[in-house]
């Protein structure tokens, strides 16, 4: 048996809360999934019925998966325009990445579009959402049990995750204990992390459309926002895909349940929400209201992108002319934080941003629901609470530069309010 990494504090409440997460994530997207599609799309109460297994296993949809799944690895080896180095790690050594996701984006675009061309029926997809989704939670369950198995038979304690490796097995499971398990040089979670995942989000998005258009002739404007707003998210992630290596999924937790989970089936069945939600409850839309919608999702895509460019330009270079003017603080590990620009004026301004977009993926679908306000209500969840991790691992790496930071720019993510 492999050695145990150093111990860090349990986070999400420990064992019981891992537990706890790990039936309550997938009831969520299964329960999310129900109503959608249902009449009164109720966000709170039960489900309208609960599925047969009938409903759940197809072996059209573990084809469909797997296919899906295939394709993804293929063009995850195609060769990459750039192969970039992560993190230092524990060893002092740095793993190679390719930089091909959006490459991956455009492939695989084009074959929909051949596809579709040639009579693939994509429109038929949101019929077999449940089964899909069925087969990622599957996959996520095994795929992490075998990751688990691997990492504690097979890691070197150099490997290790800090946070998952408590020695408590259902914690362990949960967060995993493995930083980055590769096969050779296939990284499985920097794969899961923008792959599958986020690409498959856009397909259900676009089937999601393409039925829109069978069943009321054409696409509603709403439908049409929130495929480009996501489409706009999901290019942009892809783009700037090696700013994902300094993000604290690659450099701080392992690869476990939470985050196969949440890349292989959270992101794509519960992120494309609202395009399910207004299949089933198509919303008038007015060209005034739609233009302040996408006003509010530029101004959010603005910060976003703006505060995220800025800390990716000056961790690579601080001398760049782009980031020179700004105004930091020294720490004692060589690094400096900014304090001025976008990181001057809270302490996640990209947090900010993305809150905002969130706001404006939600508002095409009106305000007679909760539903497709779901989103938002999870991300500020998921974002306060991560802003709180990142605040913890800061004030570890930059002790007293980081207090110093939070006395200079005391709003963690909303100016004034918080
Ligand atoms: N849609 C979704 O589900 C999700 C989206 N996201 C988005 O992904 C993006 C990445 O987010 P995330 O990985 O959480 O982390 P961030 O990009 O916010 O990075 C945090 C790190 O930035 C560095 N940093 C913090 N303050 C400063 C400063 N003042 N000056 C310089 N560097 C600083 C620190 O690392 P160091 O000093 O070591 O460089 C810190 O650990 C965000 O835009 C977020 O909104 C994130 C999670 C989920
Ligand atoms: C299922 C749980 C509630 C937690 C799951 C969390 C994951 C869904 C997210 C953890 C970090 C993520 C990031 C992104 C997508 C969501 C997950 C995987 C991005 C790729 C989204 C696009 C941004 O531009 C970069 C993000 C990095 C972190």
């Amino acid at each position: 048996m492999a050695p145990q990494g150093s111990r860090a504090p349990l986070e999400f409440g420990g064992p019981l809360g891992a537990a706890a997460l790990m039936l309550l994530l997938p009831a969520t997207m299964f329960h999310l999934l129900l109503v959608a599609r249902s009449g009164p799309a109720r966000l709170l109460g039960p489900p309208p019925y609960l599925p047969e297994p009938e409903a759940l296993w197809s072996p059209r949809a573990l084809l469909l998966w797997l296919t899906w799944l295939g394709l993804q690895v293929a063009l995850y080896l195609l060769p990459a325009r750039k192969v970039a180095e992560g993190q230092e790690l524990k060893d002092k050594s740095r793993l190679r990445y390719p930089i091909n996701g959006f490459q991956a984006l455009v492939v695989t675009a084009l074959l929909v579009g051949l596809g579709v061309s040639a009579g693939l029926p994509l429109a038929a997809l949101p019929e077999m959402l449940l089964p899909l989704a069925f087969m990622a939670t599957l996959t996520a369950f095994i795929f992490s049990l075998l990751l688990y198995l691997k990492a504690l038979i097979l890691a070197p304690a150099s490997a290790l995750a800090p946070g998952g490796n408590s020695g408590n097995p259902i914690y362990d499971f949960f967060l995993g204990r493995e930083l980055n398990p590769r096969i050779c040089s296939f990284d499985f979670k920097y794969f899961c992390e923008l792959r599958p995942g986020l690409i498959g989000w856009i397909l259900i998005n676009l089937a999601l459309l393409l039925q829109e258009a069978e069943l009321r002739g054409s696409p509603s404007l709403a439908m049409w926002l929130v495929n480009g707003f996501q489409l706009l998210y999901v290019g942009d992630a892809l783009w700037h895909e090696e700013a994902v290596l300094t993000t604290m999924d690659i450099t701080h937790d392992g690869f476990g349940f939470m985050l196969a989970f949440g890349d292989l089936a959270w992101v794509p069945f519960t992120y494309s929400l609202q395009a399910q939600f207004l299949l089933y409850h198509p919303q008038p839309l007015e060209l005034p209201m739609a233009s302040a919608i996408c006003l509010i999702n530029a101004v959010g895509y603005y910060i976003f992108r703006g505060a995220n460019s800025q800390k990716n330009s000056f961790r690579k270079n601080p001398s760049d002319p782009k980031v020179a003017g700004l105004e930091t603080i020294s720490t004692a590990t060589g690094r400096q934080l900014l304090v001025s620009g976008w990181w001057g004026m809270v302490r996640h301004p990209n947090y900010l941003g993305d809150l905002i977009m969130a706001l404006a993926w939600s508002l095409p679908c009106g305000v007679s629901h909760l539903l497709p306000y779901f989103y938002l209500i999870y991300f500020t969840a998921l974002l306060v609470h991560r802003e709180a991790r990142d605040e913890q691992q800061c004030l570890q790496k930059y002790g007293l530069a980081w207090h110093e930071y939070c006395r200079r720019v005391p709003y963690r993510i909303v100016p004034y309010i918080y």
